[in-house]
């Protein structure tokens, strides 16, 4: 176990969008959030995107699946070894498919491979010891968001959205203190955010989302659509909750016959319903919203969440924090965390009756 002293750690992510791999380091303890470090973005090509799609939803074992990881894995290596300086890793891999209550979840990867390569202890696997124990392995950065919000000097309940290809949702009460304060945290997916609109795009324009959210700002949401989809029995369902990326996929189905600007509409305003859904969950009201992942960028679907909310909804950029690389920091703090004994998810997290530290490290030889 490493001393309770900061080290510089280096986390990534490879989320839901498909997009690529992001990369950050930070200086943490696990606890408390020092300094930021240096970023990287290492984009899939398209020809990458496809054998990841073709992965999409296999477990290992499953045809496509070991291309996938090897691509994975390949791509880590290569934006990892741009860094210097770190002590530790945390490599999350990408979401291949997620059934906590069924198969398990599986993330593609081989972390062992990555700290042979990179000749640095990894971290990884960090979220199926929460599903064997009853948790739902998902969302995990709420125990970080928790150390982000101390960092950011908040003195009240706030909230942190992350808008990527699903969306989650923390709620944090930063004046909580105590050794498992970070149990006190509420987290959830909130339901699809970026993914939808992203496959409507493709699948029509060959686009890979709607950037700024033009084309759904030039249609109208259709509120038939909306009514269906609020009535989806996962609104209905307490968090701790999450979702396989592809779990809200009659989505794209139901808006088949909208125009293009139309659908692209009710997607993004689905997306932001969603979230105020769940925001229905809180505690206790928050005093603002932070946003964080892709789906800041969108304004049309930041100007549906001012409407729904009461608070102040800002991107994380208003409080000097880095939404591209929120997730990838988060999993620098996680390996830390795990490095040293630490829990990463806990009951009003993932649902899992005790605080759980997951993940396994692998050294080089
Ligand atoms: N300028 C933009 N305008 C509109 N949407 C954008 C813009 N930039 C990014 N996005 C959306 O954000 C998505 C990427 O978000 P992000 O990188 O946070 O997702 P992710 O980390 O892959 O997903 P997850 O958090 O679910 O694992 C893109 O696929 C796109 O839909
Ligand atoms: C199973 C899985 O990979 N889930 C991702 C996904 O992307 C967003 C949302 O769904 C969240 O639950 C999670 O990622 C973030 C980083 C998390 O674990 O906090």
């Amino acid at each position: 176990m490493l001393k309770a002293e900061a080290v510089w750690a280096l986390g990534t992510m490879s989320g839901t969008s498909l997009d690529g791999v992001d990369a950050a380091l930070v200086l943490t303890d696990g606890e408390t959030i020092q300094e930021f470090g240096d970023t990287a973005y290492r984009p899939y090509s398209e020809a990458e995107r496809a054998i990841l799609r073709t992965a999409l939803g296999g477990w290992p074992g499953d045809p496509g699946v070991m291309a996938a990881a090897e691509l994975v894995e390949t791509a880590h290596a290569e934006v990892m070894s741009r860094f210097s300086g770190a002590q530790i890793a945390g490599f999350h891999g990408q979401t291949l498919a997620h059934d906590p209550r069924g198969r398990g979840t599986h993330q593609a990867g081989d972390g062992a491979v990555l700290a042979q390569v990179l000749g640095l202890p990894v971290v990884w696997d960090f979220r199926a010891a929460d599903v064997a124990l009853g948790g739902q392995g998902a969302p995990l950065a709420p125990f970080f968001h928790f150390a982000l919000a101390r960092h950011i000097g908040a003195g009240e309940p706030l909230a942190f959205l992350n808008l990527g290809g699903v969306g989650n949702l923390t709620w944090v009460d930063p004046r909580c203190s105590g050794p498992e304060a970070e149990g006190a945290c509420l987290a959830f997916d909130t339901g699809p955010a970026n993914a939808p609109v992203n496959d409507l795009l493709r699948a029509r324009r060959g686009l890979d989302h709607d950037e700024n959210g033009a084309l759904a700002a030039s249609g109208t949401a259709d509120d038939a659509i909306l009514q269906a989809f609020l009535n989806h029995p996962y609104f209905f369902r307490m968090p701790p909750k999450s979702l396989d990326r592809n779990d809200f996929h009659g989505l794209i189905e139901a808006v088949a016959s909208l125009s293009d600007a139309d659908a692209a509409a009710t997607l993004t305003k689905a997306a932001a319903m969603a979230v105020a859904r769940g925001a229905d969950h809180f505690p206790r009201p928050i005093t603002r919203l932070l946003v964080t992942g892709g789906g800041r960028l969108n304004a049309t679907l930041m100007a549906h969440l001012s409407d729904l909310f009461a608070c102040p909804v800002d991107p994380v950029e208003a409080v000097g924090l880095n939404g591209d690389m929120l997730e990838a920091q988060a999993f620098a703090h996680l390996a830390v965390r795990v490095a040293r004994g630490l829990p990463t998810s806990g009951p009003g997290t993932t649902g899992v009756p005790a605080l759980v530290g997951g993940g396994q490290i692998s050294r080089p030889d």
